[in-house]
């Protein structure tokens, strides 16, 4: 039993690493989240800010992710053009979009007035 659940997390782990090996935008992502942890870092935000960041951040990855997965499967599936393969992956890029304009929102909220301080 716990056997299967190491390996199952191996394979979560072989997801995410393989993900960000071919996917630009992860990469960008895995950039990113290391800013935004340096600026928290850096502004000392409190614990509710860090708990909306780390949801904003996660978010915006578990969205990069799946959106990744479903490219592959409707690869897979579908590698001729078809209009139902094409609307699959633009909702899906579309769920990204949502989150990352989100992140983005959190990120001035708890950011913004700080950084606008610190350039004032
Ligand atoms: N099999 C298909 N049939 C119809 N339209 C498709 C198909 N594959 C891709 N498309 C269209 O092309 C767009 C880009 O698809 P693609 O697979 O290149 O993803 P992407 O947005 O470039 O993702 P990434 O940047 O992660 O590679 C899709 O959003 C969709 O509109």
């Amino acid at each position: 039993m716990l056997r299967r659940r190491v390996a199952s997390f191996g394979h979560a782990v072989r997801g995410v690493t393989s993900a960000l090996g071919s996917e630009v935008h992860l990469r960008f992502h895995a950039l990113a989240t290391v800013v935004v942890i340096g600026l928290g870092w850096y502004f000392g935000i409190g614990r509710l800010e860090w708990a909306l960041v780390a949801l904003a951040v996660g978010t915006v990855w578990a969205a990069e992710l799946l959106n990744t997965a479903l490219e592959a499967v409707v690869d897979l599936v579908s590698p001729e053009y078809h209009p139902l393969a094409g609307k699959a992956k633009d909702v899906a890029a579309g769920a990204v979009l949502l989150t990352a304009l989100a992140a983005l929102v959190v990120g001035g909220l708890v950011f913004g007035p700080r950084v606008w301080a610190l350039l004032s």
